[in-house]
């Protein structure tokens, strides 16, 4: 069994109020064999959507005490761990955990919580960031609440839902803003968040390693526009890199940009390494681990930045200092 397998997978269900996350819970629940266990976050105090839940087989656990991204992380935190505990020791049997957070959530500390805390590492593995989006609300949310960009950026995966309440012209526009927005994330229209689970379950979309190299197409990313604070940028490098000019640049950047790199990934070629590296961050935190082979595929370097007002000239230009002498 590797790694991945004997872990316990994490689908963290995120996107904007009423976009359908609820709607999508249910969908997930009803057509799956699995038994899941469920952590919802509400913001208010009484919590409502564990009434909304057609509860099959699930475990159902409500974490009120406020945004799971503010202020009780450590309630998320202190969950799982009792979550885990009880699995190792058969008092409650379960395949995978769902969070689905609150509309008005961040979902970097979320993911931060399965990148930074040692036990969490050990015991839990990122399957998919899935964003549901409402397609008709969504325009206007995106100009105005920063949680809705961050939460189609941090998305591996993203449902804009609610399709009957748009014409092709809208949605056309909308799929085009959100893959400016984030050109990484697999993107599926839905309507009343029905979509076929092998799209979105045990994926581990989030995974570079299970994914090992970054689709093409991110890096056919139109550079011109720029409607949106928060945006991306592809870079490609044929040269072999320096893993001690790239670690310390990486050091560099995230100390002085962190803020606003909302996630990047990348799969490198490193000087004289035989396997890929592959690193991925969030904010401040990043991480970096040797991946598969290259074998006989042609060693190339792809990085992908999504974060707000990226000055994508100079990211270029630093990157490019990373190549090896
Ligand atoms: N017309 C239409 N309505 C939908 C669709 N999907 C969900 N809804 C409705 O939209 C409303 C909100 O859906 P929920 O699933 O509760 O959304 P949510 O994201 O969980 O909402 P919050 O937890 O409040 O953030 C419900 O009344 C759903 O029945 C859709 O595709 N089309």
């Amino acid at each position: 069994m590797n790694e991945i397998e004997s872990r316990i997978p994490v689908t963290i269900v995120t996107g904007y109020l009423g976009s359908g996350k609820t709607t999508f819970l249910n969908h997930i629940l009803k057509n799956t064999e699995e038994k899941a266990a469920v952590i919802v976050n509400e913001f208010g105090d009484i919590g409502i959507d564990d009434q909304l839940i057609e509860q099959t087989n699930e475990e159902i656990i409500e974490i009120n005490s406020g945004c799971i991204c503010c202020n009780v992380r450590k309630d998320l935190i202190d969950t799982l761990s009792m979550l885990s505990f009880s699995k190792k020791e058969s008092m409650v049997e379960y395949d995978r955990v769902i969070i689905e957070t609150t509309g008005l959530a961040d979902p970097a500390p979320v993911v931060q919580t399965f990148l930074m805390d040692k036990d969490m590492i050990e015991d839990y593995v990122i399957d998919s960031v899935c964003t549901l989006v409402d397609a008709q609300h969504i325009s206007r949310h995106l100009d105005h609440q920063g949680e809705a960009l961050s939460q189609i950026a941090f998305a591996d995966t993203v449902l804009v839902n609610k399709i009957d309440l748009v014409d092709h012209d809208q949605l056309e526009h909308l799929t085009k803003r959100l893959e400016r927005i984030n050109p990484t994330a697999s993107l599926y229209l839905c309507r009343n968040s029905q979509i076929s689970l092998d799209k979105v379950l045990d994926t581990y979309s989030f995974d570079l390693q299970e994914k090992i190299s970054i689709n093409p197409d991110f890096l056919n990313e139109d550079h011109h526009h720029h409607e949106d604070e928060v945006s991306s940028l592809s870079i490609r490098e044929d040269k072999p890199l320096s893993l001690k000019k790239l670690n310390l640049w990486f050091s560099f950047l995230v100390q002085i940009e962190g803020e606003r790199l909302y996630r990047y990934k990348g799969v490198l070629n490193i000087e004289g390494e035989e396997k890929r590296y592959v690193f991925q961050g969030v904010h401040m935190l990043f991480a970096g681990e040797a991946g598969s082979d290259w074998g006989k595929s042609s060693r190339q370097s792809e990085l992908v930045f999504i974060g707000k007002n990226l000055d994508k000239d100079r990211l270029t230009e630093q990157f490019r200092k990373c190549v090896a002498e």
